[in-house]
């Protein structure tokens, strides 16, 4: 856990300020100045503000006289390169914990790729088979009004150029490919309608080549729709390179009524992958994607999200990252064969069962050895085994009608042959928390504080800092102490200085939820969860006193 450092905002603040004034303002040695102009005077440039590298200066007078309204300006992160990273985000000073980077509006939105029936006016889900279509272009909506939408008009007439309706869904039925080509023509459209979006829209990386090669079926289906029945005027190089830079580009995000659709950003999109991120997204009410700082982050740090999801095996996440973003991920979690201490993918060792078996390499089609007694597995032999286990254990019935002692049996049984950290130990336990909920005893309730702590301490790891999930997992390890603690109370049975430890450990995580989930843009999902946070650190803490003063009852 990362030291909360406590500061005011405005003291932090102007901290930086001093730090940047005095000492980081020197321009590095190779940096060209002469075609600069100091951003005051206009007379030749020596100095260039260490914050942003955007804004020159003749020398450090100026640069003080300039902070007043530079300050405003001056973004805590720049734009950097590499041959094997593309461009990225890095901080371009020493970043706080929670500290919010920017906020910014999608360049454009619209359904998923592979999208169930959803409307293009205000992509809310499509219900019921009854639904109106757009007069023009033939397109399945959830009202006739959403047909005259500014954002369904984008591609309302290019659609209708498809008379013999190969485009449009038929009906209710599995996710369809067909959604995929209403955003790359939504983003096609900049080029007339926005010029400088359409720069940034081609400044985009596009594995467009890659998905030609391997005549991905949803790439070549729709670059071949819009080429060939919609007539689009553009050439074909164009479209592909679009399709294939929405694909490498766009985010997932929920629309108003939970429906999964997806978006591109002009910064955001320069995030690069860890699989551990640093840095944090959250939608606002208003629809602008926020990134957040989630630990504290040096300056020179390239700033990451997670493409994948933080919770999954090493080789899902590896597969993913190769097959829809073409690299190979060398994060510190990913190079370390332990994943961070978590043994996250790893099973024991079969033969000596004293250790768990590594990976070779982060590759797939590695082999996994025990360091101990040397036993070699196959990739192919350790993912069946993970994968059989954890089929058993992702039903969402698995532990229905099971009693505590049977649902314990289960995850010590997981326990004995994985790490206590591993994903198959993660899926199980989520299962067995589900059901215990339902249990009311006193045995259900020190599983559950047990398990909720577990995998608090393994998120930790995982997705350190001050991530939304994070701070939902402190919040019910919090209820769950609480509960223990109340229930333990009533039975009688409670030995003070242990109850106090518990509910001080409590406290402790019920006020660092409350931080987190506060974070959260005003009005958005998580605004509900910080309050019961607060008002559950004001029970455990008069608990707390009244334990204290010796006359204690359980609310
Ligand atoms: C959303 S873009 C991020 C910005 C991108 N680097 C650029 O140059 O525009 C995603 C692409 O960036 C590259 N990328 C992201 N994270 C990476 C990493 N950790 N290592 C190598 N390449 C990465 C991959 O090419 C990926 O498909």
């Amino acid at each position: 856990m990362k030291d909360k450092g406590g500061h005011s905002s405005s003291a932090a603040d102007s901290h930086h300020h001093c730090k940047h004034l005095d000492a980081e303002v020197e321009i590095p040695k190779n940096t060209m100045v002469a075609s600069h102009a100091c951003g005051v005077c206009g007379t030749e440039a020596a100095l260039v503000c260490g914050g942003c590298s955007s804004v020159f200066y003749c020398g450090k007078e100026h640069q003080k006289q300039h902070w007043g309204s530079h300050r405003k300006e001056c973004l805590p992160y720049k734009v950097v390169a590499s041959p094997e990273a593309g461009k990225y985000l890095i901080a371009s000073r020493r970043l706080r914990e929670g500290q919010v980077l920017f906020q910014e509006f999608p360049l454009m939105m619209g359904p998923v790729s592979v999208s169930p029936l959803v409307c293009l006016g205000c992509h809310c889900a499509i219900e019921g088979t009854d639904f109106p279509r757009c007069p023009e272009c033939h397109w399945p909506l959830c009202s006739s009004a959403c047909a005259s939408s500014s954002v369904h008009r984008i591609e309302c007439s290019v659609l209708a150029a498809d008379t013999r309706r190969i485009g449009p869904p038929t009906s209710q039925g599995p996710p369809t490919l067909r959604y995929d080509s209403i955003l790359l023509l939504r983003c096609l459209s900049l080029r007339s309608n926005r010029p400088s979006d359409w720069e940034t829209m081609l400044d985009m990386v596009s594995h467009a080549g890659h998905y030609q090669k391997a005549q991905d079926t949803v790439h070549t289906v729709t670059v071949r729709y819009v080429k060939e029945v919609l007539k689009l005027d553009l050439d074909s190089d164009t479209i592909h390179q679009v399709r294939g830079a929405i694909a490498a580009n766009s985010i997932e995000i929920r629309n108003v009524d939970g429906t999964k659709i997806r978006a591109v950003y002009p910064r955001v999109r320069l995030l690069n992958h860890a699989c551990t991120p640093n840095v944090h997204l959250t939608s606002t009410k208003e629809g602008a994607m926020e990134v957040r700082t989630a630990v504290s982050i040096d300056k020179g740090e390239p700033l990451y999200i997670c493409y994948t999801g933080t919770t999954l095996p090493l080789w899902d996440r590896q597969r993913i990252l190769n097959d829809m973003y073409f690299f190979r991920c060398e994060c510190n979690r990913c190079t370390d064969p332990t994943e961070l201490g978590t043994h996250y993918s790893s099973p024991k060792c079969p033969e000596c069962s004293s250790r768990y078996l590594k990976p070779q390499s982060w590759v797939n089609q590695t082999t996994w050895e025990c360091d101990n007694c040397r036993t070699e597995r196959s990739d192919t032999e350790i993912q069946e085994h993970v994968r059989e286990w954890e089929e058993r254990f992702s039903m969402d019935d698995v532990f229905s009608q099971k009693s505590v002692k049977q649902i314990k049996k289960m995850i010590d049984c997981i326990e004995s042959e994985f790490h206590a950290r591993h994903h198959v130990w993660l899926t199980a336990a989520q299962a067995a928390l589900r059901e215990l909920k339902a249990i009311d005893t006193e045995h259900s309730l020190h599983l559950r504080a047990e398990l909720w702590a577990k995998l608090l301490s393994l998120l930790s790891v995982l997705e350190p800092g001050l991530s939304r999930r994070r701070g939902i997992v402190l919040l019910e390890t919090g209820i769950a102490l609480l509960d223990e603690a109340k229930s333990e109370h009533e039975s009688g049975n409670a030995f003070v200085p242990q109850l106090t430890e518990r509910l001080q450990v409590a406290a402790t995580h019920l006020k660092e939820a409350a931080h987190i989930l506060g974070l959260e843009p005003p009005g958005s999902q998580s605004a509900p969860l910080a309050s019961k946070a607060q008002e559950k650190v004001v029970t455990t803490e008069n608990f707390l006193t009244r334990l204290q003063e010796g006359g204690v009852r359980a609310e």
